[in-house]
């Protein structure tokens, strides 16, 4: 917990805060934000690893509740400094329907906005997503671009549209009055794909190996450059922003940042394989033996048969049209608006990164080494 002799007087509201990122950032507050008075844990599904966090000088408050709910969300914004809000539905394998998605994203993201109106909360901090912009339908590769690269953000899929609508109005409430007359400022952070502890398609991955017998067989070339961000990074970078959006109003209100550190650019697979071969697992070069036409049509048959199953039992592999398209794309940034707007800098290096989610895949149950 931090010690500082600054005043404790600041009631955050953290939403979806017992997600994989969720947690990261609660967290992250308690160690990092010596004006925290009261933290606020919002959440449809609360873990029981916040009960373990009540022993300390910070009031942590549990609250299970549902974005989509207007009046739930109004109660947990009220008398809220500043929100947080990374809760959402982070579905690309089709496990809810698009409604849901939309529901849970977009009008949970409205319940946000018109909560801090109406209550008088003045700071919101809205997890977005590198998805906003890419990679489009089109399959246009981003490479190393930032916030100003200009790209044809062009999506079908529910769950980038519904973080590109939903950023959207994050972006439009800036300067809202709220409730005392005041105006609301808002930002939002785009993190590329997040990795670290507690990241559930990593977890996936390494079962897939340890049922393969300790192979994972290559799918995409190694030349496809995918952006990935450690959790701690990402937690940080929102922390970050929460606290010095007051001073930098002017500057930060209204705009998107990129969250990065200093994460290697590699394909999906081969990042992947930065944690997951130091734990026992080899990625076999099998692009001769599975072309990516074949791929095409084993995901095209992965759709068809959750489309068919639906009914029966949800079948949601990894492997899908959509997935197998999005890492297949390069899109990476590099960019420095985040220390350019408000100081920031990666706390996690790259070898700290990686040996911190090198030891949690390690500590999974059933491990290889
Ligand atoms: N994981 C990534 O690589 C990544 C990358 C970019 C952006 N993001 C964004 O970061 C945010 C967090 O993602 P994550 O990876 O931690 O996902 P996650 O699923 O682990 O966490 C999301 C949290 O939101 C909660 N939630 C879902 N629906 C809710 C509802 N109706 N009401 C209240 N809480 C609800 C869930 O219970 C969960 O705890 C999301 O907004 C996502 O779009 C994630
Ligand atoms: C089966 C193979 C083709 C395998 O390589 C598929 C990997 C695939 C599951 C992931 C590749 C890229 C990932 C996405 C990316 O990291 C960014 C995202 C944005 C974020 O907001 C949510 C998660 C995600 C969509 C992420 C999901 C998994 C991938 C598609």
């Amino acid at each position: 917990m931090a010690e500082s002799p600054e005043a404790r007087e600041l009631v955050y509201l953290v939403t979806g805060g017992c997600g994989f990122l969720g947690e990261h950032v609660v967290r992250m507050l308690l160690q990092r934000e010596p004006r925290l008075l009261e933290l606020r844990v919002f959440d449809l599904h609360l873990g029981p690893w916040l009960e373990e966090l009540k022993t300390g000088p910070v009031q942590v408050t549990a609250i299970q509740g549902d974005v989509t709910q207007a009046h739930e969300v109004a109660a947990a914004v009220a008398g809220a400094h500043v929100v947080i809000h990374t809760a959402g539905l982070v579905d690309v394998f089709g496990r809810a329907s698009p409604e849901t998605i939309y529901e849970v994203n977009v009008q949970g993201t409205k319940n946000v906005i018109e909560a801090c109106v109406q209550t008088g909360t003045r700071f919101l901090v809205y997890t977005s997503s590198m998805e906003v912009v890419g990679p489009n339908i089109k399959g246009h590769p981003f490479y190393r671009g930032d916030e100003d690269t200009p790209y044809e953000a062009a999506h079908s899929h529910p769950y980038p549209c519904s973080k590109a609508q939903a950023e959207q109005l994050v972006l439009e409430a800036n300067g809202r009055e709220v409730h005392g007359g005041l105006p609301l400022v808002t930002c939002a952070l785009r993190p590329t794909g997040i990795y670290g502890e507690g990241h559930q398609i990593m977890r996936d991955f390494y079962r897939q190996g340890l049922r393969l017998g300790g192979r994972l067989f290559r799918a995409i070339p190694a030349s496809v450059e995918h952006g990935r961000v450690y959790v701690g990074n990402v937690a940080w970078m929102h922390v970050l922003a929460a606290r010095e959006l007051e001073q930098r109003a002017a500057l930060m209100g209204g705009q998107v940042y990129f969250c990065y550190d200093d994460s290697p650019y590699k394909s999906y697979e081969d990042f992947n394989m930065e944690f997951l071969g130091p734990c026992g697992l080899r990625l076999v070069e099998s692009r001769l033996l599975v072309p990516y036409w074949l791929l095409v049509l084993l995901a095209a048959l992965n759709a068809l048969l959750q489309w068919l199953l639906r009914p029966l039992f949800l079948y949601a592999p990894l492997l899908n049209p959509y997935t197998l398209a999005v890492a297949n794309t390069t899109f990476t940034v590099s960019t420095d608006k985040a220390q350019r707007h408000f100081g920031y800098v990666p706390l996690f290096s790259w070898e700290d990164s990686r040996t911190r989610t090198i030891r949690w895949v390690q500590a999974m149950e059933g491990s290889a080494q």
